[in-house]
């Protein structure tokens, strides 16, 4: 199949290109810019040398509507204007971007401070957390691929909250980033001198993902209590973990938690439930599609500590997105992911 990205030299372009060099079922990857138009791709990029020797092609709408596949990994406000055109004209849409994520358009701008998609794009477009909405990625024409904190929170916390398990009204949910996360553009909240030996709360009570985990929470779980949700920047460079506090309801148990995780993702190889560990960080997934979740209470307090790790870039991004093209194709949805951890 021929595959165009949007947006190839950003963080989440270059992390699909790796991975869709390993997919059986790619033959031609296109790479698109706004911005470098006709640049070597290998000269701004060194390691893709004898991998992508080829210029960066100019976006426009009557190239892209060739591929089989066109994946954008632009940043919010991009997308909202680019892709409705592009709807019914010939490949699938992949948005690794927020801009088609929430339904309700006044809450986008509310959140993301920017003039939402048109209203009848938002209409076709699906939420791409794979291990949820299968059957509705299966037909989509426009996947708005779920951002890299939601993942992390909703694959540990839907089982539990569906099942009533946990207390949907009293969730606390505190998540940390590595600064990839944060995209390749230079600012002064990524600059090596203020996050290196730092570790700081940022976006407080104003993060674009709450919205996004209160809606899928509403959809998948049918709970419509706000979450308490905070974000660190942490001095790494991939990988988040989430950790979430609940208490339990009334003769909810550990075991009960554990075995609703394992039961709901028993067929979902990426999703791997830890059952007993003492330690539990983000490199048991760097560089790969796994969500690592572990549970555990504190008898002491009648709360469940939610704990999930993924790489951001990965499972929170690109792989994710290519999970999500594989469901869309009817091809396995292992295929091209299936990438050991780069565990030290
Ligand atoms: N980084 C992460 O961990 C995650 C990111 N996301 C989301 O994915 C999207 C991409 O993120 P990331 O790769 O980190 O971002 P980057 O900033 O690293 O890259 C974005 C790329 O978009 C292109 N771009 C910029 N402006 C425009 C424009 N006006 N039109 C078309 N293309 C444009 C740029 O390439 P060029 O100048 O060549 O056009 C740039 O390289 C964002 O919306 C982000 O929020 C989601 C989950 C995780
Ligand atoms: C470390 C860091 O800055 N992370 C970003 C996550 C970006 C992202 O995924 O945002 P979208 O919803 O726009 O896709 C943030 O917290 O905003």
């Amino acid at each position: 199949m021929k595959v165009g990205i949007i947006g190839a030299s950003g963080y989440g372009g270059l992390e699909l290109i790796r991975l869709l060099h390993n997919h059986t079922e790619v033959e031609t990857i296109d790479l698109f810019t706004s911005s470098e138009e006709g640049i070597i791709f290998s000269h701004k990029y060194t390691h893709l040398l004898n991998i992508h020797d080829e210029p960066l092609l100019k976006i426009e709408n009557d190239r892209l509507a060739d591929f089989d596949v066109v994946f954008a990994s632009t940043p919010s406000g991009v997308t909202s204007e680019l892709l409705p055109p592009l709807i019914g004209r010939g490949p699938k849409l992949i948005d690794l971007s927020g801009d088609f994520r929430l339904k309700d358009p006044s809450q986008y701008e509310q959140w993301y401070k920017k003039k939402p998609a048109p209203i009848h794009a938002i209409e076709k477009s699906v939420y791409g957390l794979t291990e949820w909405n299968e059957t509705a990625i299966q037909h989509a024409p426009l996947i708005a691929n779920p951002g890299c904190y939601p993942t992390a929170v909703l694959l540990s916390l839907l089982p539990l909250l569906k099942e009533n398990l946990i207390d949907a009204t009293q969730i606390v949910i505190d998540a940390k980033s590595g600064i990839s996360g944060a995209g390749n553009k230079p600012s002064q909240m990524t600059h090596f001198s203020e996050t290196n030996e730092n570790t700081a709360i940022y976006k407080l009570h104003q993060h674009q993902h709450i919205p996004e985990i209160e809606q899928a929470i509403n959809r998948f779980a049918d709970h419509s209590s706000p979450i308490t949700f905070t974000t660190h920047l942490v001095p790494m460079t991939r990988g988040i973990l989430a950790t979430s506090y609940a208490p339990l309801n009334e003769g909810t148990t550990e075991k009960q938690l554990i075995e609703s995780l394992q039961e709901t993702y028993k067929n979902h190889p990426f999703v791997r439930i830890i059952k007993e560990t003492n330690k539990f960080g983000t490199n048991q997934v760097y560089g790969s599609n796994f969500c690592d979740i572990h549970v555990k209470v504190d008898p002491r307090t009648n709360r469940a500590t939610i704990v999930s790790v993924i790489d951001n870039l990965v499972k929170g991004a690109a792989g994710q997105a290519i999970q999500n093209m594989n469901v869309q194709f009817g091809f396995d949805q292992i295929t091209g992911l299936q990438q050991v951890p780069l565990f030290i």
